[in-house]
């Protein structure tokens, strides 16, 4: 993956004298599914805004069920008390530290060799709203994987606890990623969108030319959440529809889809997000009784919540983005790219529009590695002590450098 002020290259990332560094980016995410770790060789300048990265090696490595499980129970913050925290804080900057030594031998590099790790930790808690006790604004959030414990186990600075610095000058604290798909994605002459299809869906509108303070970017409805519930719950035993398969199978019913349409949240302006707090089980549910009082097959519900899906996407760029900026393309990352009859949805949604459908592995880069990447480059800004958090995506007053360094 190499790209640079919109130009992709495959190879040749040093120019001239430049110098080429590399770093790592580990990253586990919503879906507590484990830890993405990618060796990224990076060169040009963060000051210019005009950094140029390439993937060397990307590894999943799967959370011991054990981890998967304390992992969970500290979502739940009458079972999160600080001994367990603490605990956990520590285990998971172990998994973290042989993820990304066991990438860096992936890559053929020894750890002398990379500059920094970048590492998000794991979300346990987010609070990202006003909290206002005695005339101050508290905001937090909560990620764990000790950057100490990184730091120690390979030898390399590790960059952590990236959200607290935006937040601390008013910002949410996310989304982090969209600076890195401004350095990387931004055109010239071509407005672009990157979707990013996880458990929530969410866009990053990069316009034609942009400047950091045109980008914007908000979460577009469901991700694969409600496709996963639906199918858990009436196909026990499987998690996902796999290659999206199952809605392929069936069909859409217009009377369930036009009911679903209706949740107020397609039609609140952004700044939004959202998150599993809302689309969640009793959601999912909801949709399971509609369905069964219909008389629909499982495939018909499931491609139902499928196209319900891509129609979010679609909506989202009909009612707020269009207008503004009209775009040619609208790049799929995230999990939900491998579900092929998603993207076919997408596509008879987008199409029409006048914007093309790409997958991220379609120009060449990596759904999975996408996050891992973003950390990888914010940790290299740190470490320059270039400011890194996009204060029109965040909400925050200013640019910060983000991130704690433990040498
Ligand atoms: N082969 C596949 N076929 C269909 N769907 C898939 C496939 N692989 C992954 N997915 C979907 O992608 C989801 C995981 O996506 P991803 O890893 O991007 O989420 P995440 O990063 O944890 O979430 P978020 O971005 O919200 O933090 C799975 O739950 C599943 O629904
Ligand atoms: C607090 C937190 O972990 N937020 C995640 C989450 O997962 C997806 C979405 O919600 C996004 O806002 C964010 O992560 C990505 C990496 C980001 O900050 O851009």
């Amino acid at each position: 993956m190499t790209e640079g002020n919109g130009a992709t290259e495959k190879v040749g990332l040093a120019k001239g004298t430049e110098q080429v560094r590399y770093a790592v980016g580990l990253m586990s995410g919503t879906s507590v599914d484990g830890i993405d770790a990618a060796v990224v060789e990076l060169a040009g300048e963060p000051a210019g805004g005009t950094p140029r990265a390439r993937l060397l090696a990307f590894a999943n490595t799967p959370f011991p069920p054990r981890v998967r499980e304390e992992i969970f129970a500290m979502f739940e913050p009458s079972q999160a008390t600080v001994d367990r925290v603490g605990r956990l804080n520590v285990w998971l900057g172990e998994l973290y530290a042989q993820a990304a030594l066991d990438a860096i031998a992936a890559a053929g590099l020894e750890a002398s060799q990379i500059s920094a790790i970048g590492s998000h930790g794991q979300t346990i808690y987010h609070s990202p709203q006003t909290n206002p006790i005695d005339g101050y604004d508290l905001r937090y959030t909560v990620q764990i994987g000790e950057g100490a414990v990184i730091a120690a186990r390979t030898g390399i600075p590790c960059v952590s606890d990236f959200r607290p610095a935006d937040m601390a000058v008013g910002g949410q604290g996310a989304p982090l990623v969209p600076f890195t798909e401004y350095l990387l994605y931004r055109e010239k002459e071509r407005t672009r969108l990157l979707q990013n299809i996880g458990g929530i869906g969410n866009v990053t509108v990069l316009p034609a030319g942009c400047a950091p303070e045109d980008v914007y970017a908000f979460d577009t409805g469901p991700g694969n959440v409600l496709i996963d519930g639906t199918v858990a719950r009436l196909y026990p035993g499987l998690r996902m529809d796999a290659g999206g398969a199952i809605a392929g199978s069936g069909s859409v019913d217009a009377s369930l889809l036009e009911r679903l349409q209706r949740d107020d949240y397609y039609r609140k302006p952004p700044p939004k997000s959202t998150g599993r707090e809302k689309f969640d089980a009793a959601y999912v549910e909801g949709i399971v009784q509609e369905a069964s009082r219909r008389g629909l097959a499982p495939e018909d519900a499931v491609a139902t919540v499928t196209l319900l899906t891509a129609w979010s996407i679609g909506e989202a760029y009909r009612r707020y983005i269009r207008d503004r900026h009209p775009a040619e393309e609208l790049l799929v990352g995230g999990g939900g790219s491998y579900n092929e009859t998603l993207l076919r949805f997408l596509k008879r949604e987008m199409e029409p529009l006048g914007v093309t459908v790409r997958t991220q592995e379609e120009i060449g880069f990596s759904s999975d590695a996408k996050e891992a990447v973003a950390f990888a480059l914010l940790a290299d800004y740190t470490m320059a002590r270039r400011p890194n958090n996009l204060p029109s995506a965040t909400g925050a007053k200013r640019p910060v450098v983000l991130g704690k360094i433990s040498f």
